[in-house]
Formats: C-alpha cells, sequence, structure tokens
C-alpha cells in the first residue's frame, strides 16, 4: 500500500515537473524518502505553485504521509511547520510601509494576507483531501500532545483553532435522535466516546437508548460524517434528581407518562481535537427545543452534572483545611449530614467565585452550561459516588437549570459581564412588569443587608419588628432579615388606620417599625427610648434601606430552632382586643414543606403573586413555598383580573381568595386557550362558591383546587393533587395533620356525616395569642387540640365540609372582620343605641360588612356614620348601614342576626343587578 502510494506520488511529481521546470524540481524528488520527509515536502510542495487538481493529491499525500509519524516524527513535523511556514516578517515591514505611505483599502488587504500565517494557507490546502476535515481534527489532538513537550508549538495551535471556528460553524452542524437502531458504527463511537460516565458495554448502551424513559442526541458536522461530534444523553424523569446513581443504574425502565423533567446527564466532545472550539451557544437550547415539542408533559430541563475543578480548587482554599482533612479518609453515613453544609457552601462558593482568566467561570462545565444560557440552580453532595468523581470533586454534583424563555437573556448577560456574583443563584426569584427581575442571589444580598441594619438598630433575637408597608420584593428581604437575625416579624395590612396601629404597637411592643416613608409623618411621635422608626417605600427607598446600604451586610443567622418564635399575626378577636397569633418557625417550615409536597409545587413553577404580604395566604403560603422551592414569583402589587390573564401564558400556578376567582370569571378572555399553560389554580381564605368552581372548569379545563386554613394554623386541609377537587369541599388534612369535628356542646367527637367544630392538631399550629394565656388555653382542648371556631362535616367520601362559623366573623374578599370591633365603634358614636353588624352576600367580596343601627331617638344619617367610622380601616367599614326602630332579639334577649342576614339577604346583589 504504502509502495503504491510512493510509486504514485512519484508519477505525480514528475507530471508536475514536466509542467513546471525550475527548482522545485529537485525538491519533488525529495518525496520518494521516508514518510517524515514526504510530510514535510508535500507541504513544501502545496505551498508552491500547483492547480487545485494536483492540490488535492498532494495533500492527500501529505495526510497519509503524516499518519505514518511516530510521536518524535510528528514533533518535529509541527517544528517544520511553525519554523518554514510562519509569517515573512520582512513581507510585514514592508506591506506596513506601504500602507502607511497611503492608507488605502488594498493596503490594508495586503498587510492582512502577510500577517496571516502561511500555515493557515497550507491547512486549507491539507483540507482539501478526501475525510481531510477529521484527520486534521486528529492532527490537533496530537499537537495539543506534542505542546505539552514543547509549549513553543502554541502559534499553530491558534491557527488550528482559528480555521476550525469558522468550518465548525454552528450553522453547519445538524442534530439527530440516536436510537438502538443507529448504525452501529456510531453506536460503537457512542461507547468509544462517552467519558462522563463510561459504559459497561453494549446493556449498558441499550439502557441509555431505552425508549421509554431515555433520549440521546448527537451533532454532526458534513465534513466529519458520521462522527458525532457532541452527544446529550437525557433521562426522563419525575423531579429533579439529586444523584446520578439511580438514573446509572436503574434496571428497569420507569413510566414515560410520569416523568416531568428531562435531564441531561452527560455531555460528551467526541473529539479532543475540537477541544476549545465552540459549537455556538445554543446546543442545549436545540435539545430542549426538540424534547418540549416531543414532550409536552415535561416542565423542567436540567443538567446533572459534574464539577470537576472543585477537589482542585478546594485544596488551595486556606479555610477548607478542616474540610479536606473530613472528605480525605471517605466518610460514612452519619458524618453526611454535618458535612454537607460545609461542602455544599464551599460549591457554591466555587461556582460563583472561583474564575478562569478572562473573568469567567474556573470550572469548565460551568463555562459550557452559563455559556448556554443555563443558571447553577442545586448543588447535590454526595451526589456521584464513582473513583474519579469523589477525586476530582469529593463527589459533588450541580444542576443546572434551563428555563426556555431565559436561555438567551442568561446568555447575554454571561457574555455582557461575565456573569459574576450571581452566577450561582441567577435565577429570578421576582419577576415585576416594568421593572427589573430580582434574581435569588441579588435577594440574598438584600437580606444580608438588611440583617446588618436591624442588628444596627438593636433589634436582637425575640424583638418584634413591625411592619406597615407597600407590598415589595424589599418588604420580603425585611421577613427574611428579621428571621435571619432572630426577630419576631409583625406585618400589618396597610389599610390600618393610626389609631389600630397604637393598639398594635402597644401589644406587641415592638423594637422596631418600618412603615411606609410617606406615612412617616403620622408615626414620627411614635418613636423613643423602646422603640425606632424606620421606612421603607415600595420602590426600595426610605430610611431602613440607606441604613441597609451604610451598615456591614450579616451573613450568619441566628441560630432558630423549630420552637423558636417567627411572627405574630394580628386577628381580631369575638370580644375586644385583637390577638396576636404567634406562629413559630416550626409551624412555618412544616407547612410549607407539607405544601409543597401536595402541590407539586417546585422549581420550575411560576407563580402569578397577587396577594396582600401582611398575612398567612400571601406570605407564608405563597411567597413561603416560592422562597423555598426556588420558583419564581410574579409579584404584582394587586390583583387586576386582566392582568392576570395577561400573565397566565408565562405562569403555572395562581393563588388566590375567590373574589379573583369571581372577578376573572367575568372576563371574556378567560377559556381553555389563555389558561393553557397554567397547572394549578388555588382558592382559599374564604369559601369559593360552588358554582364559580363549576363556571370555572367549563370555562378552562381546569378545577380550582380549594383548601381550608387560618391564621392561628397556617393550611390544615386541601383538595388532592391528583384526585377529585369537589367543589364546597376543603378536602382533607395535609400530611402530618390531624382534624376532627366535636360536639359543640360536650367537645365528644361526633359521628361521621354529623356537623360539629372543626379542631385541628398537628406542627402547622400555632404556639398561643401574645400575651394571652387564658384566652390561648379557653381555644384549646386539654390534648392539644386547637379549636377553630368553624363547623363542619367530615363525610363517607373523607372530605371535610365547611358548613358555617361559630364565632361571629365577616370574611369580606379574603380578610376576616370581626362585627363586635365594628359595633363597638358605632355604639359609641352620639345618637346610637344599639347596632349589628353583619356579612350579607356580595358578588366580588363573597360578604359585605353590613351595620343595622337603631338611633337613640329619632333618625340617624347612615352615611354620616360611614364617615365616623374613619378610625377603622377601609375594609372593616361597612359597606352600607341600614338604620332600623329596633334588632330582632329571642327570648333571652340575644340579638337574632341570622334573621337580619335573611331579612337582608338581596341588598347587594339588587344594588348590583
Ligand atoms: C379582594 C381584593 C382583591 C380586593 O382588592 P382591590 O384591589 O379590588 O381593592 P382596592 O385596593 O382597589 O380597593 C377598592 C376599595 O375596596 C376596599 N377594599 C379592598 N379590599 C377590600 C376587602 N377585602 N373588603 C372590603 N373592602 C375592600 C378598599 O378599601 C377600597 O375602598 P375605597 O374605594 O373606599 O377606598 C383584596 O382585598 C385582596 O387581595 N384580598 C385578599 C386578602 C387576603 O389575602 N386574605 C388572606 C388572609 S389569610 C387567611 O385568611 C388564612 C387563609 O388563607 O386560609
Amino acid at each position: 500500500m504504502g509502495k503504491q502510494r510512493l510509486g504514485f506520488l512519484s508519477d505525480f511529481v514528475e507530471a508536475i515537473t514536466r509542467r513546471k521546470r525550475g527548482g522545485e524540481a529537485e525538491t519533488l524528488k525529495a518525496l520518494a524518502r521516508p514518510a517524515s520527509e514526504r510530510a514535510r515536502v508535500a507541504c513544501a510542495v502545496l505551498m508552491g505553485r500547483i492547480g487545485d487538481a494536483a492540490r488535492v493529491a498532494v495533500a492527500e499525500q501529505a495526510l497519509s504521509a503524516y499518519a505514518e509519524l511516530d510521536a518524535e516524527e510528528r514533533l518535529a513535523f509541527f517544528r517544520s511547520l511553525r519554523d518554514d511556514h510562519g509569517v515573512d516578517a520582512e513581507a510585514i515591514r514592508t506591506a506596513y510601509a506601504a500602507w502607511d505611505a497611503q492608507p488605502d483599502a488594498a493596503g490594508v488587504a495586503h498587510l492582512f494576507e502577510v500577517v496571516e500565517p502561511a500555515r493557515q494557507t497550507l491547512l486549507r490546502r491539507l483540507n482539501m483531501a478526501p475525510g481531510a476535515t477529521l484527520r486534521l481534527v486528529r492532527m490537533r489532538q496530537d499537537l495539543l500532545a506534542a505542546m505539552r513537550v514543547d509549549p513553543d508549538l502554541a502559534p499553530i495551535d491558534q491557527d488550528f483553532a482559528h480555521l476550525f471556528a469558522s468550518w465548525f460553524n454552528r450553522g453547519f452542524l445538524t442534530m439527530r435522535r440516536i436510537d438502538w437502531n443507529a448504525p452501529a458504527a456510531i453506536l460503537e463511537k457512542l461507547m468509544e466516546y462517552e467519558s462522563v460516565h463510561q459504559m459497561q458495554g453494549w446493556p449498558d448502551l441499550k439502557r441509555r437508548l431505552a425508549d421509554n424513559d431515555r433520549r440521546l442526541y448527537a451533532f454532526f458536522h458534513p465534513a466529519t460524517g458520521d462522527e458525532p461530534l457532541i452527544f446529550v444523553e437525557v433521562a426522563l424523569t419525575q423531579g429533579m434528581p439529586d444523584a446520578i446513581g439511580p438514573i446509572l443504574t436503574a434496571p428497569d425502565a420507569r413510566e414515560p407518562a410520569a416523568a416531568d423533567t428531562a435531564v441531561f446527564y452527560s455531555i460528551n466532545n467526541s473529539l479532543p481535537g475540537l477541544k476549545g472550539v465552540s459549537f455556538g451557544n445554543f446546543l442545549i437550547k436545540q435539545v430542549v427545543a426538540q424534547l418540549s415539542a416531543d414532550l409536552p408533559e415535561l416542565r423542567c430541563y436540567v443538567t446533572l452534572s459534574p464539577v470537576p475543578g472543585f477537589a482542585a480548587w478546594l485544596a488551595t482554599q486556606d479555610d477548607a483545611a478542616g474540610l479536606r482533612g473530613a472528605l480525605a479518609g471517605g466518610w460514612d453515613d452519619d458524618a453526611v449530614d454535618a458535612l454537607r453544609p460545609q461542602v455544599l457552601a464551599w460549591g457554591a462558593r466555587y461556582i460563583a467565585q472561583a474564575k478562569a482568566r478572562g473573568g469567567l467561570p474556573a470550572d469548565p462545565v460551568a463555562r459550557f452550561h452559563l455559556g448556554n444560557g443555563a443558571c447553577a440552580h442545586r448543588l447535590n453532595w454526595p451526589a456521584d459516588l464513582a473513583p474519579s468523581a469523589l477525586k476530582s470533586a469529593h463527589g459533588l454534583m450541580i444542576n443546572y437549570l434551563y428555563e426556555l424563555d431565559r436561555i438567551e437573556d442568561r446568555h447575554e448577560a454571561f457574555v455582557r459581564d461575565g456573569e459574576t456574583a450571581e452566577v450561582m443563584q441567577g435565577k429570578t426569584l421576582f419577576e415585576r412588569p416594568g421593572q427589573p427581575d430580582i434574581s435569588f442571589a441579588r435577594m440574598r444580598g438584600m437580606v444580608e443587608a438588611l440583617a446588618g441594619a436591624l442588628t444596627a438598630a438593636g433589634v436582637a433575637p425575640g424583638d418584634r419588628v413591625a411592619v406597615q408597608v407597600e407590598k415589595s420584593p424589599e418588604a420580603i428581604a425585611l421577613y427574611l432579615a428579621t428571621l435571619q437575625v432572630g426577630g419576631i416579624f409583625l406585618p400589618l395590612n396597610t389599610a390600618y388606620t393610626g389609631a389600630e396601629i397604637d393598639y398594635f404597637i402597644g401589644d406587641a411592643a415592638p423594637r422596631l417599625f418600618v412603615c411606609d416613608p410617606a406615612q412617616l409623618a403620622s408615626h414620627a411621635h411614635r418613636a423613643g427610648d423602646t422603640l425606632t422608626v424606620l421606612t421603607l417605600g415600595a420602590d426600595g427607598q426610605g430610611t431602613l434601606a440607606e441604613r441597609a446600604a451604610a451598615a456591614t451586610p450579616r451573613e450568619d443567622a441566628h441560630p432558630c430552632g423549630p420552637d423558636d418564635r417567627a411572627a405574630i399575626l394580628y386577628t381580631s378577636g369575638t370580644t375586644g382586643r385583637s390577638k396576636g397569633a404567634v406562629l413559630t418557625h416550626g409551624n412555618l417550615a412544616s407547612n410549607t414543606e407539607a405544601l409543597l409536597e401536595h402541590w407539586r409545587f417546585d422549581a420550575n413553577d411560576r407563580l402569578i403573586h397577587a396577594l396582600p404580604i401582611f398575612h398567612t395566604h400571601g406570605l407564608f403560603v405563597a411567597a413561603n413555598m416560592a422562597l423555598v422551592a426556588g420558583a419564581t414569583m410574579i409579584f404584582l402589587t394587586r390583583f387586576d383580573a386582566e392582568q392576570a390573564i395577561d400573565l397566565m401564558d408565562r405562569a403555572t400556578v395562581l393563588m388566590g381568595v375567590p373574589t379573583f376567582y369571581t372577578r376573572l370569571l367575568k372576563s371574556p378572555r378567560l377559556d381553555r386557550e389563555t389558561t393553557a399553560n397554567m397547572r394549578l389554580f388555588v382558592s382559599g381564605s374564604a369559601p369559593l362558591l360552588a358554582e364559580d368552581h363549576r363556571a370555572f372548569t367549563e370555562r378552562t379545563g381546569h378545577r380550582i383546587l380549594e383548601r381550608y386554613g387560618m391564621t392561628e394554623t397556617c393550611m390544615i386541609t386541601s383538595n388532592p393533587y391528583d384526585g377529585d377537587r369537589i367543589a364546597g369541599a376543603v378536602g382533607m388534612a395535609l400530611p402530618g395533620i390531624t382534624v376532627r369535628i366535636t360536639d359543640r356542646e360536650t367537645g365528644a367527637p361526633v359521628a361521621p356525616g354529623e356537623i360539629g367544630l372543626i379542631e385541628v392538631k398537628g406542627p402547622n399550629v400555632f404556639e398561643g395569642y401574645w400575651n394571652m394565656p387564658e384566652k390561648t388555653a379557653a381555644e384549646f382542648r386539654p390534648d392539644g387540640f386547637f379549636i377553630t371556631g368553624d363547623l363542619g362535616t367530615i363525610q363517607e367520601d373523607g372530605y371535610l365540609r365547611i358548613v358555617g362559623r361559630d364565632k361571629d366573623l365577616v370574611i369580606s374578599g379574603g380578610y376576616n372582620v370581626y362585627p363586635k370591633e365594628v359595633e363597638e365603634a358605632i355604639d359609641a358614636l352620639p345618637g346610637v343605641l344599639e347596632s349589628a353588624v353583619i356579612g350579607l352576600p356580595h358578588p366580588d367580596l363573597g360578604e359585605a360588612v353590613t351595620a343595622i343601627v337603631v338611633p337613640k331617638s329619632g333618625t340617624l344619617d347612615a352615611d354620616e356614620i360611614r364617615a365616623a367610622l374613619s378610625d377603622l380601616a377601609r375594609f372593616k367599614q361597612p359597606r352600607q348601614v341600614i338604620v332600623v326602630d329596633a334588632l330582632p332579639r329571642n327570648v333571652m334577649g340575644k340579638v337574632q342576626k341570622a334573621e337580619l342576614r335573611k331579612a337582608h339577604a338581596g341588598l347587594y346583589s339588587q344594588a348590583m343587578a
């Protein structure tokens, strides 16, 4: 074979010699020498003046001769490329001088020509031989090895890299799905090239190509034929995986229909000779797009990636010596929990802060995925126990998250800013129409700054921080900062008046009161030795914000256990003063955990958050869930049905009070199409009309999930996620919570299906009322059950249905209003003999606060009465005041409110009609 080729080349040389007389003839004769010389000489001939047809043949001879070289001969070959085919310094000088004398376009073009090393022309000509591109890629692989011996060969590598960047332009690549029926030659290559999680033979490959829960996509280039340049292995799973073992070793394919997540668990660059050559930044995006078209039920696209540089980097960190020591000898299961926080913290620091030259992340896998538009989402440890992974990363792995509609923005940010501090949690936490997004990382910074300011303001563990501010990300940051420093968060309805605030501050004795800057004038007088008053505006401005900017950020968190107090939420009472329900960290954490699981809420969710954040629903259900899950909140200052519908195609979940749903139903735009992207609608805080539930299903195909809770207990029951969501029922107790129905008089459990008091026990139930031990004791049974004050029944089907209230309470648009408080205010007005405040059906608010008033004598002006109640929050003020001569009473003299509700039942429906 070698002889044959040599013969052909001799003939060929002769042919050229005949055509071209002169010095080259001597050179060409030399081609009859050993491979090293033939290669070198063929290159020289290629650079000479020969036609294209001859070039193809000479290029072939050059590459064939090169293929015969051993390592040492290759080194010599590369050196000759460097020395014999570089730039001609004299030519550059001359070209520069010519351009300097006459700086025209022709001069520039010539300058360019001479500045380019001759090697590039040589490589282009070599590329004319059949199948040359792949052979040149392999040549570069050899070069990279040779550079370890002789780093001065680097200029040749630059030429290769320069040419490959255009030859392997992303536009030429095609993506193909590879399955078990692909040609054996390709399948063999997959096994050979898989280097992230090596395959153990054909059965392993077959498993990775299983049709039902696996996918494999490979990218090909026309010049390299069936050579997969990059391939991506995908597992379809339920939820985001935190360890590679189950993915690699799972013996049987799981049900693909149940899969909601596509995991890119192995991404291989097949050809080492293409090292550093970028195929563009959207390879994975193309895989994501393909998967989402094929499998529309997928909701999450995520990697499970190695962190290859972690161990080497950790070895350079002085402060990590202790951790290294603990990891070095291997660890047992008992040590895992203690070590995990440290490993994850160092891992986060590595991904976010360790930089390579150029400011990009030091970790090559991070560079690839962040450059492709993913964000670093979650570190997992221990996640890969393969010896190589233990050695390179102590077993650490990471999920990079691809969110389809964020890929391009993230890529831009990465390229533009090198994504510095926000790499690790660059994911969006708050999305606000018309305003910049706020990432988790930025939020963390805000919380740490505020925690610093709180500490500087003297807030110590156990101190109350009372807050009456407009809804904003900063307000959520203040909540988290309060918890971080061990304080107790006390949110107050923005509708509360000065008189109401007086009471809360007097009762809770907070260390700090934070109000809106516009309200400072009416609150400044409260400041004193024990109370500091600061401001925080909806736009993040105010004196607290200023202090946060100046304070030393606080990174540590005061250690809190489940029994430590986290928040106080005031609820008006049936009698007299409002009561502060004290909720513990354990209450909030356990409820969040139960809801996340029950509603399958995770990092892929995008929640339309339109609730106020001074109540359980908006703060401890909606915001806590999004924060803990790592989800995104589309954060709206108030609920607007049309805006919510507009946002539904980029959201997955809405949590609302029934008024939200009544208003949505009023919009003709609410239909299957506008709600197609949504997966869950939750309703709570007040009863949802069964007819609204049914109408919503008819219009959208979605069954609203109704749940039941209250300030003192967080969430208690929920309709099932998968099972039947029954209109008019609030479902079953959440995990870990017990609900029972008891007799109102005796307190004994009633028979199934009977109506009685709803009582609840579990980790969700509050500690008690602030400074009110007697009131607390009165609402608990000796065996620890809390008496909710609602009446309900649990029927055969196991669903709880609420049938009424034992307490006198109106729920208006999701806000609780206790009639007693309003009656006391009315009765104190001049000319009023007595009053009864009731809730009447209201088409928008569910119930509307309504006052029935008896004058002392003569008549009373209803409008004047309403106007005189300005010390009450607006939502507590009666929508209508009806003046009557007398209130209906029973024989015991008790006002019969049921009679009044019946007599005036149509008041608002008539008014609205
Ligand atoms: C229903 C709403 C969307 C209505 O708000 P709107 O934005 O339409 O109202 P608005 O701000 O434009 O105000 C219009 C007028 O109505 C008054 N107004 C506003 N909300 C009111 C209400 N709920 N009841 C009575 N009046 C109300 C305002 O003072 C104003 O009066 P004027 O015109 O006179 O100035 C809102 O109130 C809301 O978001 N409610 C959710 C409450 C909630 O989160 N509850 C959860 C509690 S936790 C809990 O119960 C536990 C559990 O969840 O299980």
